[in-house]
C-alpha cells in the first residue's frame, strides 16, 4: 500500500539552500524513494516573488513522489500539520563575518518560529535547524517551544561531518564512502572539533584507523582541524556566497539517518540537547556521535576522550556557552 505523505517544511525556500535543498526532498533523498512528500514553503514577503517561482519550478519539474505545495508567507500556514521542519531561513554570513556576527538577526526570527511550530506541526515533528547561528537558534527554538521534546529538536553538524569525511577520503586518495566515524563535536562555528580519533578506512584487510593510515598525527591535529574548521569561510571566499549544495544534501543525510536509521557500526554527527555525556554541560545544542534507530537518536557513549580533544571538547562548549547568553542579551 502506498504510503502516506509526510509534510516536510523548509524555510528561507527562496534562498540558495532552499533551492538546492527542495529538489532533493521532492525526489526522495531525503525520506526515501518510496515517501511521498507535500512541501511547505516559508519565505518571508520581500522574497514572495521568488518563492513562487520556487513553486511553479517544483510542478514543472513533474517529480512523482510530490504530492503538493504550499508556499507561503504566513508563519500559521507554512507550519500546520508539517511533520519535518527544515529552518533554513535567515540571514547568511557575508565574507568576513564571523557566524556570531549574525546573532541577533536570527535569534529573534527563531523565538517566533518556536511559537507557531508548537501550536501548529504535527505531534511527531522533528526540526533541524540549518540557519546561522545553528546551534544556539535550536536552542533558543527549544526553549522558546517548551511542548516540543528536546529530543525532536536538532542543529545541522552533517556537513562539518561530511566534511572532515571528505578531507580524509582526499588525504588517502580513498573511497569517501570508505572512511566513517569521524565526529564533530560541540558548535557548528570555528571552535568546532573536528575527531578522528575513532574513525576508520574500510580496506582489503578490514577496517583500519584512521590514525595508523594518515601516519601523520601533525597534519591530522593540525592542518586537518582548520581546514573543516575554516572550510565555510573557504567556500564564501571563492563562491561569494556561502555552502548550499553541500549544506541541502548534508541536510537531507541528517535526516534521512534521523528517521530511517544509520547503518550497523556506522555514527554520525547531529547537533542535539546535550544531556552531560561527555562531561558537556547540559543545556547546549552540543554536535555529538549518535546513531538512529526507530526515529530516535542516541549519543554514542563511553569513546575515550584524550587530554588534546578534552580541550577542544571545552573550548567550543565554553563557546555555545557565551553565544547562549550572547543570544538571551538580543532578545531582551
Ligand atoms: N549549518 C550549516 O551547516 C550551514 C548553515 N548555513 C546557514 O543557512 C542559512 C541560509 O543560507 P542561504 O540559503 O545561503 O541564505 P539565503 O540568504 O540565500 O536564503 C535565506 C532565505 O531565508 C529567508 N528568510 C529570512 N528571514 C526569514 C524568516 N523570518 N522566515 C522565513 N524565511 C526567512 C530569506 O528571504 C532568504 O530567502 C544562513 O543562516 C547560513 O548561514 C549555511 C550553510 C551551512
Ligand atoms: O560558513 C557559513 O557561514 C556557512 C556555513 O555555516 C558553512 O558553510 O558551514
Amino acid at each position: 500500500m502506498a504510503k502516506d505523505p509526510v509534510r516536510v517544511l523548509v524555510t528561507g525556500a527562496a534562498g540558495q539552500i532552499g533551492y538546492a535543498l527542495v529538489p532533493m526532498i521532492a525526489r526522495g533523498v531525503m525520506l526515501g524513494a518510496d515517501q511521498p512528500v507535500i512541501l511547505h514553503l516559508l519565505d518571508i514577503p520581500p522574497a514572495a516573488e521568488a518563492l513562487n517561482g520556487v513553486k511553479m519550478e517544483l510542478v514543472d519539474a513533474a517529480f512523482p513522489l510530490l504530492k503538493g505545495v504550499v508556499a507561503t508567507t504566513d508563519v500559521v500556514e507554512a507550519t500546520t500539520g508539517v511533520n519535518i521542519a527544515v529552518l533554513v531561513g535567515g540571514f547568511p554570513r557575508k565574507e568576513g563575518m564571523e557566524r556570531k556576527d549574525v546573532m541577533g538577526k536570527n535569534v529573534s526570527i527563531y523565538k517566533s518560529q518556536a511559537s507557531a511550530l508548537e501550536k501548529h506541526a504535527a505531534a511527531d515533528l522533528k526540526v533541524l535547524v540549518v540557519a546561522n547561528p545553528a546551534n544556539t537558534n535550536a536552542l533558543i527554538l527549544k526553549e522558546f517551544a517548551p511542548s516540543i521534546p528536546e529530543k525532536n529538536i536538532s542543529c545541522l553538524t552533517r556537513l562539518d561531518h561530511n566534511r572532515a569525511l571528505g578531507q580524509i577520503s582526499e588525504r588517502l586518495n580513498v573511497q569517501v564512502s570508505d572512511v566513517k566515524n569521524v565526529i564533530i563535536w560541540g558548535n557548528h562555528s570555528s571552535t568546532q572539533y573536528p575527531d578522528v580519533n575513532h574513525a576508520t578506512i574500510k580496506t582489503s584487510d578490514g577496517e583500519k584507523p584512521v590514525r595508523e593510515l594518515v601516519a601523520d598525527d601533525a597534519w591530522l591535529n593540525g592542518e586537518f582541524i582548520s581546514t573543516v574548521q575554516q572550510r565555510g569561510a573557504a567556500i564564501i571566499k571563492a563562491r561569494k556566497l556561502s555552502s548550499a549544495l553541500s549544506a541541502a544534501s548534508a541536510a537531507c543525510d541528517h535526516i534521512r539517518d534521523w528517521v530511517l536509521g544509520t547503518p550497523e557500526g556506522t555514527w554520525v554527527s547531529m547537533g542535539v540537547y546535550s544531556d552531560g555525556s561527555y562531561d558537556v554541560p547540559a543545556g547546549l545544542i552540543y554536535s555529538f556521535p549518535v546513531t538512529a534507530a526507530n526515529g530516535e537518536w542516541k549519543i554514542v557513549q563511553g569513546l575515550p576522550i584524550d587530554e588534546f580533544s578534552r580541550k577542544k571538547l571545552d573550548l567550543t562548549a565554553q563557546e555555545l556557552s557565551e553565544e547562549k547568553a550572547l543570544a538571551y542579551s538580543c532578545l531582551s
